[in-house]
């Protein structure tokens, strides 16, 4: 089984992945860091030199990769279901799980790691932090609605049993 973490940047797909990953004994990848070791460049340097478009083809690529195997938790980037057909991709090769964090949430996270976070970096205040966040947010939600199971309130420090019983019927 492999498992596919999505939501909003800053919903915390990287920090519960690698908790529920040890949880589970599962193996956990960060498509983000996946994708920072293979062009060795980070994320912010990658959307500077080669542009959104060529990163989303990277990204996409780099689904594929590492969707073989068993037993693997992936947390992708906010941006992965949204482009191409790898919503399809995941659910057709695992089960998709949506971290729906509410916005005022997001926005405080966000505020603050704008360099690690290329979309952001234009957002010269928390107003327009919001904003952004906010449309970004409606944009997506379609996307990220069409995952197999949909958590709120979830935390790093407790596997969702949602999970686990998805886990153990498939
Ligand atoms: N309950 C929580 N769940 C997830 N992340 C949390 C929580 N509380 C605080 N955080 C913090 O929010 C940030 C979430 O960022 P991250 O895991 O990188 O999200 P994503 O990978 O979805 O962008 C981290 O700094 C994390 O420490
Ligand atoms: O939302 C997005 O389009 C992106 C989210 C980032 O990942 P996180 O969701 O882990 O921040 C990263 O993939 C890139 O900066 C683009
Ligand atoms: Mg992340």
């Amino acid at each position: 089984m492999i498992v596919y973490l999505v939501g909003m940047p800053g919903a915390g797909k990287t920090s519960c992945g690698m908790v529920w990953a040890r949880q589970l004994g599962y193996k956990f990848y960060d498509m983000d860091v996946f994708i920072e070791s293979l062009h060795g460049q980070s994320i912010p340097a990658l959307f500077e030199s080669a542009g959104e478009s060529r990163f989303r083809e990277i990204e996409k690529e780099t689904l594929r990769l590492i969707s073989q195997g068993n037993k693997r938790i992936i947390a992708t980037g906010g941006g992965t279901p949204c482009f191409f057909d790898n919503m399809a991709f995941m659910k057709a090769h695992g089960l998709v799980i949506f971290l729906d964090c509410p916005v005022d949430t997001l926005i405080q996270r966000l505020h603050g790691s704008q360099e690690q976070r290329p979309l952001l970096q234009h957002c010269r205040n928390e107003e327009e932090i919001r904003k952004f966040v906010q449309e970004l947010y409606e944009q997506r939600r379609p996307f990220y609605e069409q995952a197999h199971i949909s958590l709120q309130n979830y935390e790093p420090q407790s596997l969702p049993q949602a999970l686990v019983s998805a886990i153990q019927h498939t």
